[in-house]
């Protein structure tokens, strides 16, 4: 017998000082804020979240919230640490924030699409549109679409409306839910390179499932299109696939660095698990003239 169709609903709200939209379909319950475009929950009916929104989140104008999936773009990480060509195409503006600079401006919901159950939602940002974004004068096209279907996908398209070229680094630096963070472990890195950011930087080897037993804060290159975290506490894999992405980050800060986290609880480090789809250090994108680029992540679970 087949399931009775709910039609999508597709709501506004308000969290706190920030717009935001909420989608239920028949499967899941998705939130989304319009500042950075920033997914902030997504939950399938009856089923743990899947992605984490901290209990300690500000909604707050200007911030970006501690959860969800913030845009990193058009640079990840500290400027200072992306290739010469992403460097280079920042004008002098004062120091320059972590992960770029879109996570706390406003997007624009550009549309809403539903079809066959599905809700397609498309925010862009007119700053970057207009080469307005601080310290970063490029012409290029930015959208987010947001699609929930029976799984979570996400599209981040860039288009280069300059006359040059154009480099950047970005991420989709989703924190993902989970059951006890010692009991889970990521399938596909095994036999990857991977920088070591709290040794200096240091590039070593993945032998086999990573696991974790302390903070880590790794970027993984050369990676597979597709990441399953498996999760022993909740008996379920979160299956992570990704396109136009060869780069990944895995985050987790452990005790100390959870202290000195915003909008962080102090134990909330053992109920979550950061891993960004990505497109850094040798794998950042250098875009033509007219040319565009899009990373995409696609995100479902399955029972273990
Ligand atoms: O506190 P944020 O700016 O949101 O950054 C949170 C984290 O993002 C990434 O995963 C980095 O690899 C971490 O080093 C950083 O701590």
């Amino acid at each position: 017998m087949n399931e009775p169709f709910t039609a999508p609903q597709v709501e506004r709200i308000e969290m706190g000082e920030l717009p935001c939209w909420r989608i239920k379909t028949a499967a899941a319950e998705l939130l989304v804020a319009e500042q950075g475009a920033q997914v902030l929950s997504y939950q399938r009916h009856g089923e743990q979240p899947l992605i984490w929104l901290s209990e300690q989140a500000e909604f707050r104008r200007g911030l970006s919230v501690r959860g969800g999936v913030p845009v990193c773009w058009p640079w990840f990480g500290d400027l200072a640490r992306n290739p010469a060509g992403v460097r280079a195409m920042r004008e002098d503006h004062g120091p320059a924030p972590a992960h770029g600079e879109v996570r706390g401006r406003d997007w624009r919901l550009q549309d809403i699409a539903k079809e066959n159950g599905a809700v397609t939602l498309t925010f862009d940002l007119p700053q970057s549109a207009s080469g307005e974004l601080p310290g970063w004068p490029h012409a290029l096209d930015l959208t987010l679409a947001i699609r929930l279907d029976e799984r979570l996908d996400l599209s981040l398209t860039t288009r280069n409306r300059s006359s040059y070229r154009v480099a950047l680094s970005q991420a989709l630096h989703t924190y993902l839910a989970v059951g006890d963070i010692r009991e889970v472990g990521i399938e596909g890195l095994d036999g990857l390179r991977y920088i070591e950011t709290l040794e200096d930087w240091d590039e070593r080897h993945q032998r086999g499932i990573l696991n974790f037993a302390g903070e880590t804060d790794r970027i993984y290159l050369d990676t597979p299109p597709r990441l399953d975290l498996v999760d022993a506490s909740w008996k379920r894999r979160i299956c992570l696939e990704a396109s136009g992405s060869h780069s990944a980050i895995v985050w987790n800060p452990w005790i100390d660095k959870a202290a000195r986290l915003s909008q962080f609880a102090d134990d909330a480090w053992q109920r979550m698990l950061c891993i960004e789809t990505a497109n850094v250090l040798d794998d950042a994108v250098e875009l033509a003239p007219e040319q565009s680029a899009t990373l995409a992540l696609c995100l479902w679970s399955e029972p273990l």
